[in-house]
């Protein structure tokens, strides 16, 4: 018998074509050596061309898996990605704080603000914005916006390397520990540039652009990864770096999927033997 690795817990949506969201979460932290906890809130319609619908769960049900999750198995850290809805992130609050996730608790907790898809399909309904400034990013260890929900969230257009900076630092009024602001829709730069804050200091996590359109997942595996270091310990600037080395790896190895955009790779650690 083997002893017991460390567990993680992601908060989000499904994607049928198994691409992003829950699937994309589940794979990176196999890939990282961590077992994989779910809570699900919301199935949703997806391919490589879109998403053409979502069920969103009901939020008490969202709530009692977290609660199934962490007073049983127990978790080193915790993730959201797709949420859906204000009552399920009213939900998800409250149940984190009953269980202990959240900034200056037992359990870090990443925020990954997910409002759309890679081909702009809403995921997130208009109202629950509020919702996710005022009930999870002050209880987040980290936020990870990319640059269209800095926008979303705060109004704030970022067009230039400098411009991540004052995104970074208008995201962080808004209560988290930590942001990390993403590059990837930077386009105007030829590298990926991601931005961690914490207040005061800022730590800038350069990276290649790779040419590639195949993306779809990028986010969540960076997030997950990301999750994963925490779970096994790492502080916050060791888990980022971790994460994006990580993601760097994923898009470099991402693979073309249906008539669409393709998913980068979250398992390029595992070899392709033969049977
Ligand atoms: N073409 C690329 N080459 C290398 N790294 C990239 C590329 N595009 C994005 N990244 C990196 O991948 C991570 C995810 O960034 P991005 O800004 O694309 O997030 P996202 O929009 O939330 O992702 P998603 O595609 O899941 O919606 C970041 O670390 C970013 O720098
Ligand atoms: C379920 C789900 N979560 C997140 C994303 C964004 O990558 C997506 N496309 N689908």
């Amino acid at each position: 018998m083997s002893s017991t690795p460390p567990r993680a817990l992601t908060i989000a949506g499904t994607d049928s074509g198994g691409g992003a969201g829950m699937h994309a979460d589940c794979r990176t932290f196999f890939s990282c050596g961590v077992h994989a906890t779910t809570a699900v809130t919301a199935v949703t319609v997806q391919n490589s061309l879109g998403v053409t619908g979502f069920t969103e769960i009901p939020p008490e049900v969202v709530a009692a898996q977290i609660r199934a999750v962490v007073t049983d198995i127990g978790v080193g850290a915790a993730k959201t990605g797709m949420l859906a809805s204000a009552g399920i992130i009213s939900a998800i609050a409250g149940a984190c704080d009953e269980v202990g996730i959240g900034r200056g608790r037992e359990i870090p907790f990443v925020v990954d603000p997910v409002s759309a898809s890679m081909h702009g399909d809403q995921l997130l309904h208009d109202d629950a914005l509020d919702g996710l400034r005022g009930e999870l990013f002050p209880r987040a260890s980290l936020v990870t916006p990319n640059l269209d929900e800095v926008r979303l969230l705060t109004g704030i257009e970022v067009t230039s390397r400098a411009g991540m900076l004052d995104a970074a630092k208008a995201m962080y009024e808004l209560g988290p520990q930590w942001v990390l602001i993403k590059g990837g829709h930077l386009a105007s730069d030829p590298d990926c540039m991601d931005l961690l804050y914490d207040g005061a200091d800022v730590v800038e996590l350069p990276g290649p652009r790779f040419d590639t359109r195949h993306t779809h997942g990028g986010g969540d595996t960076l997030a997950s990864a990301i999750t994963s270091a925490l779970a096994k310990g790492a502080d916050m600037p060791e888990a980022v770096a971790f994460g994006k080395r990580f993601v760097v790896r994923a898009v470099e190895a991402a693979y073309p999927l249906g008539g669409g955009v393709g998913p980068v790779s979250n398992f390029w650690r595992l070899s392709a033997d033969p049977i």
